[in-house]
């Protein structure tokens, strides 16, 4: 199969008056295997329907393998779509629904056979051929779906929340078996999902999406160690999070935060903007054993535990520093207990932990 890249160009997309899709650019490469990542409402179904023929933008272009397709019909676009809810044909047998697209496309009856033997055994389905959907897991269902799209040999493959309808064991297990799948078959394919995790552990890069506009792309671990603003701090991970302005003081940067108080940077950090967010994320926060230890190269804070929960393999605090809550996942030792609520802490962050985000 050929690996082709799709071109998003400057693409805006209105239903009414409503803006949907603002200024979308985005290459995606050959291969690839690329997540559209975001909260319910942010575009992603939108731009995948987009991509597949099934919306219309208003403005910019879209290029699929080079060539613009804009006003091309989702059936001559080379594109298969796997949708949320499966869409399988209840009455059919799995084999039936999977020739649904080869019929259509009036292939001969000997080609339509071989390539539904193709594309069951892709998935992994040869013995379930004549089974109903009714008699399948909905795992298996959703194979069947991904085995029709198949079928049809898409230079394209575009999922749209394809495990939301599983449970969460299932979910995983799917998941491992799309990474496999894409991995063998090398088809460009994009992936929308509103759960950061399946992003995550899927896909080689992800764009995180919010109201209409791709607020970052980038790989997995990108996202995570450098977001470049507060919604993806949020969105991806867990974080602490203070709004606050800088200024420099001879020559220590000072962070002034409405919660956090005034604090002193550790030396070395690079001011960009006056106004910005203070980030750092729960598990880089260490517990000092006094007030003097490890200051140089962290940022120090004091506060006073609130709550810990045991979560396995750290506990996780609430600290009440200033007027904010400085949230921190402390890896455990065996048998050692939790700190008790109510004792004050030395807090240390490293400085390579800190990151300063747009608000
Ligand atoms: N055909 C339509 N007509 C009018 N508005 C629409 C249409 N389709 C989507 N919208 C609106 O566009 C916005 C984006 O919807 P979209 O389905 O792309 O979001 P999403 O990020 O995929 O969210 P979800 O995960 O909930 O599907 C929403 O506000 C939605 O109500």
């Amino acid at each position: 199969m050929k690996s082709v890249a799709i071109d998003i160009r400057n693409i805006a997309l209105s239903f009414g008056s409503t803006a949907v899709l603002k200024d979308i650019n985005l290459r995606i490469e050959p291969g690839e295997f690329f997540a559209l990542l975001g909260p319910s409402g942010s575009g992603k179904s939108t731009l995948l329907r987009l991509i597949a023929g099934f919306n219309q933008h208003q403005r910019g272009e879209l290029l699929i393998d080079g060539k613009d397709v804009t006003g091309t019909a989702p059936w001559l676009r080379n594109v298969g779509m796997v949708f949320q809810s499966y869409a399988l044909w209840p009455h059919m047998t799995v084999a039936q629904n999977v020739a649904f697209g080869l019929e259509a496309r009036k292939l001969p009856k000997a080609e339509i056979q071989r390539k539904i033997g193709e594309a069951l055994e892709l998935v992994d389905l040869s013995g379930l051929a004549e089974r109903r959907p009714g008699q399948l897991s909905g795992g298996q269902q959703q194979r069947v779906a991904i085995a029709r799209t198949l079928a049809i040999e898409p230079q394209v493959l575009l999922l749209d929340e394809p495990l939301s309808n599983l449970d969460a064991k299932l979910r995983t297990q799917t998941r491992h078996e799309l990474v496999e799948l894409q991995k063998r078959l090398g088809l460009t394919t994009i992936f929308v999902t509103h759960d950061q995790e399946e992003a995550l552990t899927t896909c080689h890069r992800v764009a995180v999406m919010d109201q209409g506009i791709i607020q970052q792309v980038g790989s997995p671990m990108d996202l995570f160690d450098f977001p470049v603003n507060r919604f993806v701090a949020q969105f991806v991970g867990s974080v602490n999070l203070f709004a606050g302005r800088f200024h420099t003081d001879g020559d220590h940067l000072r962070f002034n935060s409405p919660k956090l108080g005034e604090i002193v940077l550790p030396k070395g950090l690079e001011q960009q903007t006056t106004e910005m967010d203070l980030a750092f994320r729960p598990h880089a926060v260490r517990f000092a054993s006094d007030a003097q230890s490890d200051l140089a190269g962290h940022l120090a804070l004091q506060g006073e535990i609130l709550s810990a929960e045991f979560l396995g393999e750290a506990f996780r605090y609430d600290v009440r520093v200033g007027e904010a809550i400085v949230r921190a996942d402390v890896s455990h030792s065996r048998g050692k207990a939790a700190l008790p609520t109510g004792s004050e802490v030395h807090l240390r962050i490293p400085s390579e932990e800190l990151r300063f985000v747009a608000n």
